[in-house]
Order: C-alpha cells, then structure tokens, then sequence
C-alpha cells in the first residue's frame, strides 16, 4: 500500500516520527512536504496529498499541521476526498467502517508519536463495512458532485 503524507512547518516533527512507523508496517511512503520546519501554509500539502490519493498515485494519505484541521479542511475540498481529525484510535477506525476515509489529519500540538501510531494503525487495519453506510458515502459523493 501506498500511502502519500504532508505536513505543514508545526507537523513536520511528527510527520518524520511516523515515517518509520508506516515504513515498519510495510507500507511505501511518498512525502509532498513540507521538507522543512520553515513557516509555510497548510493548504499547500493538504491538496498534495489530496491530489495524490484522488489520482491514484497512493491508496490513502496522512497529513499534519498543529491542530490537524487547517489541513483537513484543505483536503477535504479535492473532490472524492474523505479526511478526518482523529485524536483517538477509536474515531480512526470508525471513521474507516462507516465513512471510508481516505485521509487521516493529525494536531501535531495535540497528539504525541505513540498515540498517534495507535491511531494509524487502528486506522489502516479496519476496513469499510459498506452495506447500509455505502448509500450514505454515495450521498455525500452526491453533494459534491453538485457543486461542480
Ligand atoms: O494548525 C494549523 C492549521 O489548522 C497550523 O499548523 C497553524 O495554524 C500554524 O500556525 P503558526 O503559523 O502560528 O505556527
């Protein structure tokens, strides 16, 4: 699996810490940056990681500013884009079941190394249930599409 990460300058230190762990898990990584912790804007990795799950080049992406929201939201508005701020592995897993999310945000000022490797691997090791959360995915693939 291919899973494309970005950060901002506040979630660069988290996004190196985790590198290794998705390494160790067999993934293949491919960062869009940032590449330094140099004051720089979220929406810019947000939409790279976007662009790369939504294209295809990576099944799903993780992203990182200080809250995590900044940059979800930036995701978020790339058509076919399903991210989530998770600060708990629980979230992480049932935002996979019954929403299949296809982007995982973190606050690097909220969450530390250890727990946010609970949350990726709750995240990556549930699956979509589909069945009676598949119509509502398609409802909010509805929603975009009119807005196009
Ligand atoms: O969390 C974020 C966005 O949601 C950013 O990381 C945060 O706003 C950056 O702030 P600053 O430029 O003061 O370091």
């Amino acid at each position: 699996m291919n899973i494309a990460i970005g950060c901002d300058h506040v979630g660069f230190i988290l996004k190196a810490d985790i590198i290794g762990h998705l390494i160790s898990r067999g993934m293949t990584v491919t960062d869009k940056g940032a590449d330094e912790n140099t004051r720089t804007d979220y929406p810019i990795y947000g939409k790279a990681v976007a662009d790369a799950v939504v294209s295809g080049e990576a099944d799903l992406g993780i992203v990182f500013c200080g809250s995590g929201i900044g940059i979800s939201i930036a995701a978020n508005k790339v058509h076919g884009i399903r991210a989530v701020v998770c600060s708990e592995p629980y979230s992480a897993k049932l935002s996979r079941e019954h929403n299949n999310t296809n982007i995982l945000s973190f606050g690097s000022r909220v969450v530390g190394s250890e727990l946010a490797k609970m949350i990726i691997d709750a995240w990556l090791d549930a699956e979509f249930e589909g069945g009676r959360h598949q119509k509502r995915v398609e409802m909010i693939t509805a929603i975009e599409e009119a807005q196009q």
